[in-house]
This record gives C-alpha cells, structure tokens and sequence, in this order.
C-alpha cells in the first residue's frame, strides 16, 4: 500500500482550542504540532490552522486539525462558524491570571450555544495553562476542578513553555473520542520532557569559564 493510500485511511478530527487572549493557546498549539515555543506575544487574529497525525495505541492514525482561535474573537460574528463541528474542545485559560479563569463561563456558554443544532457534541478538555509559573498561581486547582464536575469536562495541567503535558492533552481527548483505552504507562510516557534553564550563579561565587557557561544553559530529562 502505498504511503497516500495508507494516509487516506486516517481518522480526521477537528479540535479546536479557545480561551481568553494570552492564556496560551498558539503556544499549546505550537508546541504541539511543532515541538516549539517563542516568548514573544503575538496576538492571533481570527484564527491558525496545525496539523498533526498522532498514533494511537492499536497502531490507530488519527491526523488532528487544530483551530486555534484569537482570544479577542469571543462576541465576535465568524466564532460560532469556528467551533461548529469540532470534535474536541481545549478551554484554555491561564492559572496565574484569574480573569481568564472567570471568563470560561462566557467561552463555554458560547461552545455549547454554536453546537446545539450539531449532531456531533465536542468533547471539551478544561486546560490550565502556565504550571511551570506555579509560585503565581491564583486559580486554586479545586476550582479548577469543580468547573469540570459541574460541567462534565476532562481535566488537564499543562505548560506550553516546558511541554509538560502537552501531547498527553491532545492525545487523551482523541483517544476518548475514538473510545481508545490508553494505559497508565502510555499516559505516563506522553506526559513530560523537563527542560530546567540554569539560572545565572551570583557574581561572588567564583568565575565559570567561557566554555562550561555555553555548554550547560539547558539541561533535559527524559
Ligand atoms: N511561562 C509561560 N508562558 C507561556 C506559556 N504559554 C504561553 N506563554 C506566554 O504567554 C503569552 C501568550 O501566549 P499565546 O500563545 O500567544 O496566547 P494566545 O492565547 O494564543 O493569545 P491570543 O492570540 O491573544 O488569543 C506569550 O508571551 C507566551 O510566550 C506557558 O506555559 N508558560
């Protein structure tokens, strides 16, 4: 069989992540669907597209569209096109601005609206964005979770700077979609790559040479 031919018999879906603005949702998209991160904000305007084609376990290929909406799209006319149809859903917000947090009601009022006349309900995944700024939490992570009891979603933590839990969110929600089972080991090995920046030693404690500086600025652990 040729490589199209086997492409061909891939499962499509459409997830799309939303959220206020600057909680992260290019980032988690970019991160996911090219290993990447840029500090740099960049707002999205209307909307970006990503593909990635995932295995599941069972050797199941699934490509995954990702619609990654601008965050200031929320009351805007093309969002409710936007979310039609979607398969899965990331409400991301960011755990260290609580706005973002309270403005789910409003993302999520406006998802289950744009889907009433749809015959396909998403399955919506609530995203806690940012772990890696811990310290400057303000979203207490039992509120976290009561918003996904009261409201039937899955749950995850993630940081779109270090990876932490990135493919695992795409790769829970797709395969809950499909009714894939995944493992504990599977989820454990999708889980993290840690990547710990060196922070700069103080001047006092003794020179480092040029070259042992340069070498050891990122370590990571798989
Ligand atoms: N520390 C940290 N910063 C992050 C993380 N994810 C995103 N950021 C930063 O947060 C800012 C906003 O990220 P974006 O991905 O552009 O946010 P967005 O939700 O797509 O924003 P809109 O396009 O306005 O909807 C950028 O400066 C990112 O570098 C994260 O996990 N940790």
């Amino acid at each position: 069989m040729s490589d199209s031919e086997e492409e061909s018999q891939d499962r499509q879906l459409k997830f799309v992540v939303i959220g206020d603005g600057a909680s992260g949702k290019t980032s988690l998209a970019t991160r996911f669907a090219q290993e990447a991160f840029g500090k740099q904000y960049k707002q999205t305007i209307g909307l970006d597209f990503f593909l990635k084609r995932i295995t599941l376990p069972g050797n199941l290929n699934v490509t995954l569209q990702v619609w990654d909406i601008g965050g200031q799209s929320l009351g805007g006319k093309m969002l409710d096109k936007y979310v039609y149809g979607a398969h899965g859903v990331l409400l991301v917000y960011d755990i260290t601005n609580y706005q973002s947090f309270e403005n789910l009601e409003d993302w999520f009022g406006m998802l289950k609206k744009a889907n009433e006349e749809s015959q396909v309900q998403p399955l919506v995944c609530l995203v806690g964005n940012k772990i890696d700024l811990e310290h400057m939490r303000t979203v207490k992570s039992d509120k976290h979770q009561r918003f996904c009891q009261e409201n039937g979603l899955i749950s995850q933590f993630v940081s779109a700077k270090t990876g932490d839990s990135v493919f695992l969110c795409f790769q829970r929600v797709a395969a809950e979609i499909l009714g894939v089972k995944l493992n504990k080991a599977e989820m454990e090995q999708s889980q993290m790559i840690v990547k710990a920046e060196l922070v700069n030693y103080p001047q006092d404690e003794g020179p480092i040479s040029q070259d042992t500086a340069q070498r050891s600025k990122i370590c990571s652990i798989q």
